[in-house]
């Protein structure tokens, strides 16, 4: 995929208000061919919104909206080219299955036949084979969903539209689908937007994100890029955890929390003096190989110990600094090796680059 070609989205200068309510402000955004891009953020941000727009299911106020190279702006939904899916499943329950996914095929100057050979093809895509004949009660939450998919991709449409298509269904069914709904993606090459409140969704499928807040679009980047270079502290905190505190720049790279001193690889544009907010991420705090020269380190009281499965998560309190409690996480192998309890004082370091500064207020 190629940032230098034409974008096959292009949205710009986009708004939309619901009376004087502001859903949606200065969206500018470019989606290429065959990319896969989520919009993510807290319920309420103007996900849904932004994507009823690029279906003209609901018209912006004002801006643009260009596809495939044509200004569809103010076109209706059946003059722009997209196969969508909600998040209820939304099939036709007195249909079959296969008429449920024929349904848009059948203006389209088929033969029976025809529709029928693609029904199947379509069928066979998304792993349903042979359940063509059955109604939709028939089927589990997931079998729906994929029947949705099919359905949307039934006109071999340029653009997927995805809204929340997996959050109705239960963990195990959407971990499985996830993965399954991303490589028919890849297979087919169609450029897709899902809509997703779940980070980890976003994280795991998109090739970019697009992390929205409040109507407008606060982060564009891949997946790592979002994690591991957050713009913003709302970034920080909504994707992934992030333990934040308040600190001082006391000169070039370097930083003081409480009577913590630290360096930190990333401090650039903050003069000495300035308040900063400093985020560390719970899996970054370094616990083993720590010697005299390692940066950052410093003696921490374990606090409290939450047992997360494959990990566990510790506050740790830093000697000295009550105050500040920071969240680390533990390998079940760190666990069992370093013998991690409760009430213990141990050694710990924060990598200077895995410190990320920001602007003090505005939070
Ligand atoms: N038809 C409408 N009339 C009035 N307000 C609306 C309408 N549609 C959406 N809104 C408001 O616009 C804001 C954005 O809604 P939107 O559905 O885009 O959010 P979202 O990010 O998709 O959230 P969620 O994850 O909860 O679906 C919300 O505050 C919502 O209440």
């Amino acid at each position: 995929m190629s940032t230098t070609t034409t974008p096959f989205l292009s949205v710009r200068n986009l708004a939309k208000n619901f009376g004087a309510f502001r859903a949606l402000h200065d969206i500018d955004l470019d989606i290429h061919r065959g990319e896969f891009v989520c919009f993510l953020g807290p319920s309420g941000c103007g996900k849904t919104t932004l994507l009823r727009a690029v279906a003209g299911l609901d018209l912006q106020d004002s801006g643009t909206i260009h596809m495939g190279g044509r200004d569809v702006s103010h076109a209706s939904p059946s003059e722009r080219d997209f196969g969508i899916v909600f998040q209820s499943y939304a099939l036709f329950p007195n249909l079959t299955v296969a008429d449920n996914v024929g349904y848009g095929l059948v203006n389209r100057r088929r033969t029976r036949d025809e529709i029928a050979k693609r029904v199947n093809e379509l069928l066979t895509l998304v792993g349903l084979p042979e359940q063509g004949r059955k109604y939709p009660v028939q089927l589990s939450g997931g079998q729906q969903q994929r029947v949705a998919l099919a359905r949307a991709l039934a006109t071999a449409p340029e653009l997927l539209l995805l809204d929340e298509p997996l959050s109705a269904l239960d963990a195990k069914v959407r971990e499985r689908l996830r993965g399954e709904m991303r490589s028919l993606q890849q297979r087919l090459g169609v450029t897709t937007i899902m809509v997703t409140h779940d980070q980890e969704e976003a994280l795991a499928m998109a090739d970019r994100i697009v992390v929205m807040r409040d109507g407008a679009v606060e982060q564009v980047g891949s997946p790592e890029e979002i994690y591991r270079r957050p713009a913003t502290p709302f970034v920080a905190d909504f994707v992934g955890h992030m333990t934040f505190m308040d600190a001082i720049v006391t000169g070039p790279g370097k930083v003081r929390v409480d009577e913590l001193d630290l360096v930190v690889a990333n401090a650039a544009p903050f003069a000495a003096g300035t308040p900063v907010r400093l985020a560390m991420r719970p899996e970054e705090v370094r616990t083993r190989g720590i010697g005299a020269e390692t940066p950052n380190r410093f003696e921490a009281t374990i606090g409290d110990l939450a047992f997360l499965g494959s990990y566990c998560r510790a506050h740790l309190e830093p000697t000295g600094s009550r105050a500040t409690r920071i969240a680390a996480d533990f390998s079940s192998n760190a666990m069992r090796d370093l013998g991690i309890v409760p009430g213990q004082v141990r050694t710990v370091a924060f990598p200077p680059e895995a410190l990320h500064v920001f602007a003090g207020e505005g939070r």
